[in-house]
């Protein structure tokens, strides 16, 4: 049982209707579960495989889910970069390695099958890559058209390669995302299109499941600190929603500290942290080679800053220049192949590490949100290119120099 309610007024509307946010205060909604009477333990979950759908007690999905088999992503132990960095227990949680190789499936597969319990035909969203390919994909499996804006210009080829092989109905438009997503608000609105992009309370249900898997993953034990980067910021803000209800079921006694990273460019949550104001403003020209958190007025401001400041978390900004070593170190020392924005999580903690504003003592779990292949532009201009030779083993020998 579970309700969809207001996170500013607190007013309370039916699981089966369609909207997103508070009709009275337009504040953004939330799914609420009634907690006390779910019957539920940690055992029953542990005894099933893990993937999105071991919560489904709390997930809002009644009948069979549209699934790909998304979750059950692995948390890898960075023992060199961590090592590195003097700091005991890195982790990595790997949400490339998800079916369309981004974290968005957790929530897709959940948004998805909502569309389809409520009765919607159509499914559309804003994106700057990530979103698009998993709903193209999600849709796909449902069966039912997909609609997708993009950013002219600024989405990765990787992503733009999977939206149209999906065979989503894909517009680029020329804005940037934040204009993207008015647009495809209005369109939905207009239209009766389900709107799949983080102002869906559903969609953001699945994403929540990353901190349960990492509770898991750590055998029950809480991390001291959970690292992600943040855009649109509905994911650090579904992950922290998440652990309190963990809390609130009294699996685990604490909540890690919420920790929040931007690019330089485009970092209007950290300005909003860190200058201690009440809300976040937007930046009108958010820049960085991170095109997934090319984002200047994150619709979930309201929950991140809740999140990191409920958790004593914070938020930091990190260099594209930081952005690109981290994501080579991870490939090179871990053996680990992220896209930017991803490694942006992990270059926070370095920066953070070495301002001293991280103790080395923590247990880190940084969640790296894409893989590697989204963004095979940038991997290739960081790259030497492939040696040629004959086919010949001397021109062989002679390229190895050997
Ligand atoms: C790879 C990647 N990392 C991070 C993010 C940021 O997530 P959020 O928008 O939920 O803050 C996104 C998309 O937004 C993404 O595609
Ligand atoms: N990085 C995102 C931006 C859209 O965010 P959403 O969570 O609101 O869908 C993407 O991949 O498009």
């Amino acid at each position: 049982m579970f309700d969809l309610v207001c996170i500013g007024c607190g007013a309370t509307y039916p699981s089966d209707a369609v909207m997103y946010t508070c009709s009275r205060c337009g504040h953004l909604l939330e799914v609420r579960y009634d907690l006390a009477n779910i019957n539920i333990t940690r055992k029953d979950w542990l005894s099933k495989p893990i993937s999105v759908w071991r919560y489904r007690e709390l997930l809002p999905v009644s009948g069979s889910p549209v699934t790909l088999h998304e979750g059950g992503t692995p948390l890898y132990h960075l023992q060199r970069i961590g090592e590195e960095l003097g700091v005991k227990e890195l982790y990595a949680k790997h949400e490339g390695m998800n079916p369309t190789g981004s974290f968005k499936d957790r929530g897709m597969t959940v948004g998805v099958s909502m569309a389809m319990q409520l009765g919607m035909s159509s499914v559309a969203c804003a994106s700057t890559g990530n979103t698009s390919a998993s709903l193209s994909a999600y849709g796909a499996k449902a069966g039912i058209p997909v609609v997708v804006l993009l950013p002219s210009g600024k989405v990765a080829l990787g992503k733009v390669a999977q939206a149209l092989m999906h065979g989503a109905r894909v517009i680029s438009i020329r804005g940037n995302f934040d204009r993207a997503l008015e647009m495809v608000r209005d369109l939905c609105e207009k239209k009766g299109i389900y709107l799949l992009n983080s102002v869906n309370p559903y969609r953001l249900e699945g994403q929540k499941t990353i901190g349960f898997e990492t509770i898991d993953q750590l055998n029950g034990e809480v991390p001291d600190r959970m690292v992600l980067p943040v855009g649109n910021a509905g994911n650090i803000s579904a992950v922290y929603k998440g652990l309190l209800e963990l809390q609130e079921l009294g699996f685990v006694d604490r909540i890690p500290m919420m920790t929040g990273i931007q690019a330089d460019g485009s970092q209007p949550v950290v300005k909003a942290i860190k200058g201690d104001l009440p809300e976040v403003v937007p930046d009108l020209n958010p820049e960085t080679i991170a095109t997934a958190i090319r984002i200047g007025a994150p619709v979930n401001a309201e929950k991140v800053l809740k999140a990191i400041r409920m958790s004593k978390g914070t938020a930091d900004s990190v260099t594209d220049e930081e952005i690109l070593a981290m994501q080579r170190d991870l490939a090179q020392k871990e053996g680990i192949g992220v896209e930017p924005a991803s490694a942006a999580s992990v270059a926070g903690v370095k920066k953070l590490i070495e301002s001293g504003e991280i103790d080395r003592n923590e247990r880190i779990v940084c969640v790296v949100t894409g893989h590697l292949l989204k963004d095979p532009e940038t991997v290739i201009k960081q790259c030497a290119p492939p040696i040629e030779c004959d086919a010949t083993l001397e021109s062989l020998l002679a390229a190895l120099h050997l």
